[in-house]
């Protein structure tokens, strides 16, 4: 097959779709790979490592999206990118779609088959490729608290793990998932009280467990959430229901009862955020302020740490690209988890919680694929 990878466009956005190892392995598996000029930039590999690993460089990402059958990317198309996409072409990229119509009906316009990292999913429920860009994006969080509570930046001024005789900030993590447990991990390691709140109980045992007693949990509740919220310095966003629009768990009315200058870092962004008052931001300007609260929503938290998130996420999708590049469509229908990533199919939506979401017709992925 003819793999390719357009240069990423979105804002600060410096990973890239295959590194030069991953190039590699597609090579000696008898397939080519198209690489855009400079595309490897933000993790320091240049064109020449590409023609090393057996890619051909070409100058533009039209000539990318020209070319090959299979588009292999980070982030979702950006309109430029979408208008070049066609039928007989396979995306494989994250694409949050629910809180994106208009990529959608992009994406359905141009017939092509579109799967999704994020909701490729395991035999028990998990997320294999959401999850390496969650651990990332989980310890980010905290960095990006840290520093939005700075003075200078409007927040309370108060430095996460305290000093001794001085009590250290409250950390209120909300979704004990991937993204959840990285950011409580890092928030107890440096020194702050961390909470975790999740409504599935099998999970806040685990967390218990891992963390031998030195977080809280707490059964996610209406009233659990407003106790913790009100009392918090920082609110982690981390919930997901697989493909859906995130539920909005805290109120523009809440955030008039929580401490001023405290901090919501909305990692759940990306699938249309679970504070009522965030909206997607960017590296370039992560952070604004509502009712008095610091809000940080970048929708592509990872792309700060290229060299990290591009080996990790390439780790992760290698094998799937490859059995796609060897099988094509076939491997989507034979393979549960590419199965539970493709979102759209030649028109179609093909992820019950994305058609729910937007209000389009589900069609199951067995049915598109043998239409
Ligand atoms: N902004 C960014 O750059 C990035 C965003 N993300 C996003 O972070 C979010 C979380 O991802 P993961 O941790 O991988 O998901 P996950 O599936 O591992 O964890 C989600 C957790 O939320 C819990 N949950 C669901 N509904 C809840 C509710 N109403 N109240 C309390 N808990 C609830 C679930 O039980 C689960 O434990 C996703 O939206 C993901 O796309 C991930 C990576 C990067
Ligand atoms: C998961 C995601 O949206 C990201 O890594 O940017
Ligand atoms: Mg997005």
């Amino acid at each position: 097959m003819r793999i390719g990878v357009p240069k990423e466009i979105k804002v600060h956005e410096y990973r890239v779709g295959l590194t030069p190892g991953a190039v590699r392995e597609y090579v000696a598996a008898g397939h080519s790979v198209l690489v855009e000029t400079n595309a490897g930039a933000g993790i320091g590999a240049d064109d020449g490592a590409y023609r090393q690993a057996g890619a051909v460089v070409v100058d533009t990402a039209a000539e990318v999206f020209r070319h090959a059958e299979m588009i292999v990317k980070v982030k979702e198309p950006q309109p430029s990118e979408w208008v070049q996409l066609r039928e007989d072409q396979i995306l494989f990229t994250y694409l949050h779609l629910a809180p994106d119509p208009e990529l959608t009906k992009g994406l359905l316009g141009s017939g092509c088959t579109a799967i999704a990292y994020e909701t490729v999913t395991d035999p028990n429920g998990g997320l294999p490729l959401l999850a390496p860009m969650s651990e990332v994006a989980g310890r980010l969080s905290i960095e990006a608290a840290a520093n939005a509570l700075k003075r200078s930046a409007g927040g309370r001024g108060i430095l996460l793990g305290g000093v001794p005789g001085v009590q250290p900030a409250r950390v209120v993590v909300i979704g004990g998932g991937v993204v959840g447990t990285h950011a409580a991990r890092m928030a107890s390691g440096l020194g702050a009280e961390v909470t975790v709140l999740d409504r599935y109980i099998p999970r806040l045992r685990e967390l218990d467990e891992l963390f031998h007693g030195r977080i809280r949990t707490r059964f996610s509740t209406i009233e659990a959430m407003e106790q913790e919220v009100f009392a918090a310095d920082a609110v982690i966003g981390a919930v997901l229901v697989p493909g859906a629009s995130a539920p909005k768990l805290v109120t523009r009315e809440m955030l008039k009862r929580m401490r001023p200058g405290a901090v919501i870092v909305d990692v759940a962004i990306d699938q249309g955020g679970c504070f009522e008052t965030s909206r997607p931001t960017t590296h370039a300007d992560p952070t604004y302020e509502v009712e008095g609260i610091i809000h940080y929503c970048v929708a592509n938290m990872p792309g700060a740490v290229p060299l990290t998130s591009s080996y990790a996420l390439n780790n992760a999708t290698l094998p799937f690209g490859l059995a796609i590049a060897a099988d094509g469509l076939a491997a989507v229908l034979d393979n549960p988890y590419l199965r539970s990533g493709l979102n759209i199919h030649r028109g179609r939506v093909t992820y019950k919680a994305v058609a729910d979401s937007l209000g389009f017709t589900f069609v199951p992925p067995e049915d598109a694929l043998a239409a």
